[in-house]
């Protein structure tokens, strides 16, 4: 090949590349798709890629970005292109109340495909008419009366974690130490959602088990994967390291959960009754999820074994790894800030004196700071910083159109954050929820928990759980942090996680 035929391949390849952006340039200012989009405001996007160049990198990058740097650039919505995906996040909450109280706007995005192998279509991710029919069913399972049984079980569970942490603080010198809480957190929420969905005991804080290190290690195999594209396609996956461990992660969670069901189906064979004392699980008067599926299942017609497996997987994943975040993230903000740590333990005296009794029904609204300050925590650090639908059909909101196929994402740590509804947002001020601060908000601006139809189906199990938990741990330690720790960095990793742990310096009070 001589030198001139080289140049001349050369300039026919540049041609062709600035013939074919030219092509994308016009074709994004005539077709209807790109004119309807572009009208929403939004950094600028190139052909193919679109804007994953500037989101590429950690996954502390990639939250502030979305939730920090665009949503304080472009306000509370804009439009970006993940690849050729039209995504639009938003935050304001007008424009979040027209998507979330909407029956037609409850299908889930793109996101959540990495959830499938492990929670099938269970109530998290399934759609339509499934959705519907699962929602009815399960929502029983959250009356009242049934979470009032669970209180004995939040109090059990909360009075081992206070012994490890007891031990730990105890194995110091002077009683006080530091520690990382995530994950003697994760293993006491794990310990509480395994008996209420299933009815069983995993002793996660005291023993350890395939099982518990499979439901601990799944959540960051599938971050893992999210941070990596090309493992999306499937072949790729399976040849990789990640893929064929997660493969067998999914086959000791799927092989636990069945065997419990299995289990569990034998002995409610043998009972007339489910509800009244069972001797064989150690369980009293108790109905735990698993059973209520049971029930409805008619024996496989109504309900398969899978379908079962696919909710009480759901339970096992959406039921720890929130709680978890926020329980953590509550103790780091009390030990930033003495002053409301000691006013909430003021509270608890004047409840419960020095007696070290459970934390009751009873208690519970005597509570009032106590509940400010997880909901300011839930404010601050909101478990699920993000979630997503699929626009199915064509959706105006406010002034924008927002065409079929676009995914929107729901920005919940930027709304949060929202110095116009939230002054001095960084700020964790718990009296922004006493009675009268709340009067006048938008219903809107605060949905930690979602809202709307496919709002969280387990936010009162998650604050009851959350009262009990902390109330005991605040009546018996002191939490401080060192003042040359370094700060949290704040991830999505399917739930907001500090990605350097929350190191407090703990100390019996
Ligand atoms: C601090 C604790 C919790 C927070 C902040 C939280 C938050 C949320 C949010 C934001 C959603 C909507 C997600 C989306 O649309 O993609 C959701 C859904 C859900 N949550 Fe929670 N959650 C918490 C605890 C729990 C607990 C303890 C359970 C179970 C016992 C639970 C079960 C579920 C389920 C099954 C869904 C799907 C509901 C549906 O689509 O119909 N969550 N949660």
């Amino acid at each position: 090949m001589t030198l001139y035929s080289v140049f001349v391949a050369f300039c026919v390849v540049a041609l062709l590349l600035v013939l074919a952006y030219i092509g994308w340039w016009i074709y994004i200012h005539t077709s209807p798709f790109h004119v309807t989009v572009n009208r929403i405001p939004g950094p600028k996007y190139l052909p193919i890629v679109g804007n994953v160049l500037e989101i590429a990198g950690g996954l502390d990058h990639l939250l502030h970005t979305f939730q920090i740097k665009w949503a304080q650039q472009y306000g509370g919505i804009y439009r970006i292109f993940v690849g050729t995906h039209c995504y639009i996040p938003i935050s304001s909450p007008e424009l979040m109340e027209v998507v979330l109280s909407s029956q037609k706007t409850i299908d889930k995005g793109m996101s959540y495909s990495e959830l499938v192998p492990w929670l099938g279509q269970g109530l998290l991710i399934s759609s339509g008419d499934l959705w519907r029919s699962r929602r009815k069913l399960l929502t029983p399972a959250f009356h009242f009366s049934i979470l009032n049984s669970f209180v004995e079980v939040f109090n059990e569970q909360s009075r081992i974690l206070c012994g490890i942490i007891g031990d730990i603080c105890q194995s110091f010198a002077d009683g006080k130490g530091e520690m990382d809480v995530y994950p003697l957190i994760t293993r006491c929420s794990l310990d509480i959602i395994c008996e209420a969905a299933m009815g069983t005991k995993i002793n996660a804080q005291t023993e350890t088990s395939d099982y518990i290190k499979a439901v601990y290690r799944i959540g960051q195999v599938i971050t893992e994967q999210f941070q990596q594209p090309w493992l999306r396609n499937s072949t790729i996956l399976s040849l990789s390291a990640l893929g064929k461990e997660r493969n067998q992660l999914l086959k000791t969670l799927h092989g636990f959960t069945e065997e419990v069901i299995n289990h569990r189906r034998e002995i409610l064979k043998k009972k007339e009754d489910i509800e009244v004392d069972d001797k064989e699980t150690g369980i009293r008067n108790r109905l735990p999820l698993l059973d209520l599926l049971l029930k409805a299942s008619e024996g496989g017609k109504v309900l398969s074994n899978q379908d079962i497996r696919n909710e009480i997987d759901t339970f096992m994943f959406e039921g720890h790894d929130t709680t978890t975040s926020l329980l953590s993230w509550f103790l780091y903000v009390m030990a930033m800030n003495p002053d409301i740590q000691e006013r909430a333990w003021i509270e608890l005296q004047n409840e419960f004196g020095d007696s070290e009794r459970d934390c009751t029904q009873e208690d519970i609204p005597n509570l009032k700071y106590l509940e400010c300050c997880i909901k300011e925590t839930l404010r601050m650090y909101p478990s699920v910083p993000a979630f997503e639908r699929t626009v199915q059909e064509d959706l105006q909101i406010g002034k924008y159109l927002i065409p079929a196929g676009c995914t929107i994402g729901f920005l919940i740590l930027a709304a949060h954050r929202n110095p116009e509804i939230f002054p001095d947002p960084l700020v964790f001020n718990p009296e922004r929820f006493f009675q009268d601060e709340v009067v006048g908000r938008h219903p809107y601006a605060y949905v930690p928990f979602s809202a709307g139809p496919r709002n969280c189906i387990g936010q009162r199990f998650a604050m009851l759980e959350s009262k009990i938990v902390l109330s005991t741990l605040l009546r018996r330690f002191k939490f401080e942090t060192l003042s040359n720790t370094k700060p949290p960095i704040i991830a999505n990793q399917l739930v907001l996680k500090s990605m350097n742990g929350i190191n407090l310096v703990v100390s019996r009070r």
